[in-house]
């Protein structure tokens, strides 16, 4: 950790905050410890020796007592020891109280206009000039090591000792070390660069690349612009009309320190994964493709393959699939449409009602069928769930052309699917199956362009209850139905095997494929599944290939829960950020509050001042040279301190380095509950 980082961390080893005359005044030799009420600057802290007797905050200055202004009455209001003992002045009862203290303002070199304008931060570093760099924050630096021994600090100090140095710079930047404060950059509104700040980030030790790098520095522009127009180009006659910035899925949490991400944060791919997904429901429809505007409740359809080119077909049927969104819950909602479909009896779409009841994790969720006439012709609408950025089977392993889908996951792949993620494809279709034939219905096409992968070895199968309408006048038996399910079944075994559709029409040259390149269990469920029955009864049951895969379902059901494990545990780690941000948001209710119970100063005085300070100790440090502190580990650190309300004690400096206050996070936290329970209940009021 840098140094400076270390001053953040560096814990005062006592409250007891001696107090410092100015140069020009005599000094009280430090350890005697004379009547508070004797001298102008020879009393003690508080905490320790004060007449208070106040245990929660320690105020230090360098004024004479006599005419300095009790802090009591900046900070609460009224000093409860005004006519007790209390060594400063109070104004009079009637005279309202005084505003917190107040940086000192800097000449006006500006029109007052200007001091409030955001603040030009030049990205490349600017060199800083010799004088005035050693401000107070390298003296605390100094001051926080060497008075962990002495149990005394003293941020005045700073002023006093840089003035009795000889060095003419250094006096100097005693003389500016107020105006500094009250200018210092930490003010500044800085734009948060976390790739700017790699070069000067530590690589770990064994680390192979810097935890702050870019994880999409190595691709091009070209290569991620891609997959924002991948699809609309294809898809649309007409190009969309607007232009996006490509997402960069990673930039919101760096730089990180890495030893906080498995605890901090939802894990890079689980994470890219789901803003993919969020990000492809709310692409918008192209203009121009002539559909409808509204749809049985459903609008903003969006064509989820190609609308040029060959019309695709659904057995005899041109079909089509859209995304569309229903206006009663605002969920997206695929759409699958046959054209010029006519329906001749409306019980056909009593199958539709079976299949609505079936939910499982590899079927894909059937929701409601209708016939309109919204697009032209008499078309029959099946509605499904809808699972973004999924693609088929056929698009990544089958099917010898490019995949198509608006936003799929990863492209074909040329090389043989892993017998274990095959084994998995199997055990899941084959549960799907089992639930179907179990409700007395059954898929009627088991084919790969059918079957979603939805996630990472996930697959669902789709487009049920399709077919049941279209078929509905045939009247055909379910259990040849069901027996035609499993051979359909084995012949995308083979195709899978094969990676080729016409796998299954060539059997003797597809099984010895399968012989080279798998494993005897997978040829044996083939063969099952594509060959004669041969039990008793004459039929094959999907019963038959639960058992044969009974060993491969328990090592799947082993994977589900790890894999169910990692995402609680991610899960988890994004439960901790919602407690800091709700601890942010409390933040963001009380400081700067322009005005609350006619008092305009309301957030700057009382318990909400001590609030303001800790805000600048978490968010607006400087390092040696005045520039800001980006530490997400310095943050994060505090807020967990913060939420937990430790006894640990924190100096707190005001912004014109005139006073400190050293508070524990318990009190702090309470000073936030206390205010905000304020502004809670004048809201509910
Ligand atoms: N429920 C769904 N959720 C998300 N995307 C889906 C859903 N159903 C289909 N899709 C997507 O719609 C696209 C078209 O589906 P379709 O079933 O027509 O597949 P296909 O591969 O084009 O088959 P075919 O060659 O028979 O037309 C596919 O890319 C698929 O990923």
């Amino acid at each position: 950790m840098a140094s400076g980082e270390m001053a953040f961390f560096a814990r005062p080893s006592s409250s007891a905050v001696r107090i410092v005359a100015p140069s020009g005044k005599e000094q009280e030799p430090v350890g005697t410890k004379p009547s508070p009420r004797k001298g102008p600057y020879s009393y003690t802290c508080h905490i320790c020796d004060c007449p208070h007797g106040l245990t929660r905050i320690c105020l230090t200055s360098n004024l004479d007592s006599t005419q300095r202004q009790c802090r009591n009455i900046l900070i609460y209001g009224s000093c409860k020891f005004q006519d007790k003992g209390c060594i400063y002045s109070h104004p009079s009862r009637d005279i309202p109280s005084p505003a917190p203290p107040e940086s000192p303002v800097p000449a006006p070199a500006l029109p007052a206009q200007s001091v409030n304008a955001p603040v030009f931060v030049p990205k490349t570093p600017i060199p800083h000039p010799a004088s005035p760099a050693p401000v107070a924050s390298q003296y605390y630096q100094s001051q926080s090591s060497s008075s962990s021994s002495s149990g005394a600090i003293d941020p005045t100090a700073a002023a006093a000792e840089l003035r009795d140095d000889n060095d003419p710079v250094v006096a100097a930047n005693a003389n500016a070390v107020a105006a500094v404060a009250a200018v210092t950059p930490a003010k500044e509104f800085i734009p948060f660069e976390p790739y700017g700040m790699a070069e000067s980030m530590p690589v770990p030790e064994g680390s192979m690349m810097s935890p702050y790098a870019n994880p999409y520095a190595a691709q091009d522009q070209a290569q991620m612009l891609e997959y924002d127009a991948q699809g609309a180009d294809l898809f649309y006659s007409t190009s969309p009309s607007f232009v996006r910035q490509p997402l960069q899925y990673h930039l919101y949490t760096q730089p990180r320190p890495e030893d906080l991400q498995p605890r901090f944060f939802v894990p890079d791919d689980i994470r890219e994964e789901l803003q993919q997904r969020a990000e492809n429901i709310h692409t918008a429809p192209a203009p121009g493709l002539g559909l409808p505007e509204e749809l049985q409740g459903y609008h903003s359809l969006i064509p989820l393959e190609p609308v040029t080119g060959e019309r695709r077909k659904f057995g005899n049927w041109y079909s089509a699939v859209y995304r569309a969104t229903k206006a009663s819950d605002g969920l997206p909602y695929v759409l699958r449409r046959i054209e010029n479909f006519r329906l001749k009896d409306v019980e056909a779409f009593s199958t539709i009602l079976a299949w609505r009841r079936i939910q499982h994790p590899n079927i894909i969720s059937v929701r409601e069928a209708f016939t309109t006439s919204a697009f032209g012709d008499a078309s029959l609408v099946v509605v499904y769930d809808y699972h973004p950025n999924s693609t088929t089977l056929s698009e990544v392993h089958v099917r010898s052309k490019q995949p198509q889908a608006t936003s799929g996951r990863g492209s074909r792949s040329q090389d043989r699917i892993p017998e274990q993620n095959l084994l998995s494809y199997i055990v899941q279709i084959a549960s799907a199956v089992k639930a179907v034939h179990d409700a007395g219905l059954s898929l009627r096409i088991i084919d790969a362009t059918k079957i979603l992968i939805t996630g990472k070895n996930r697959v669902r199968v789709g487009s049920c209850g399709v077919v049941d309408v279209l078929m509905y006048e045939a009247h055909q038996d379910m259990a040849s139905l069901q027996q035609e399910d499993l051979t359909m079944f084995g012949k995308l075994i083979l195709a899978l095997c094969c990676h080729h559709p016409g796998a299954p029409y060539n059997p003797q040259k597809a099984l010895e494929q399968i012989n080279r390149y798998y494993s005897v269990e997978v040829k044996q469920i083939a063969l099952f599944l594509m060959g004669k029955p041969n039990v008793p009864q004459g039929k094959k049951a999907i019963d038959q290939i639960v058992d044969m895969l009974s060993r491969q379902s328990i090592k799947k059901v082993e994977e589900a829960h790890s894999a169910v494990d990692r995402l609680e545990a991610g899960l988890m780690s994004e439960l901790e950020n919602g407690r800091l941000v709700r601890l942010l948001c409390k933040f963001g209710f009380i400081n700067e509050r322009p005005e609350f119970a006619l008092d305009p100063r309301w957030s700057e005085t009382g318990d909400r001042y001590i609030i303001k300070l800790f805000r600048d100790y978490v968010f607006h440090q400087v390092d040696e040279h005045g520039r800001p502190v980006v530490n997400l580990s310095h943050v994060l650190t505090c807020l967990n301190k913060l939420d937990a309300g430790t006894d640990e004690r924190i100096m707190l400096v005001s912004r014109d380095e005139q006073s400190c206050l050293v508070v524990t996070y318990k009190e702090v936290k309470s000073c936030i509950e206390s205010a905000f329970n304020e502004l809670g209940t004048a809201a509910a009021s």
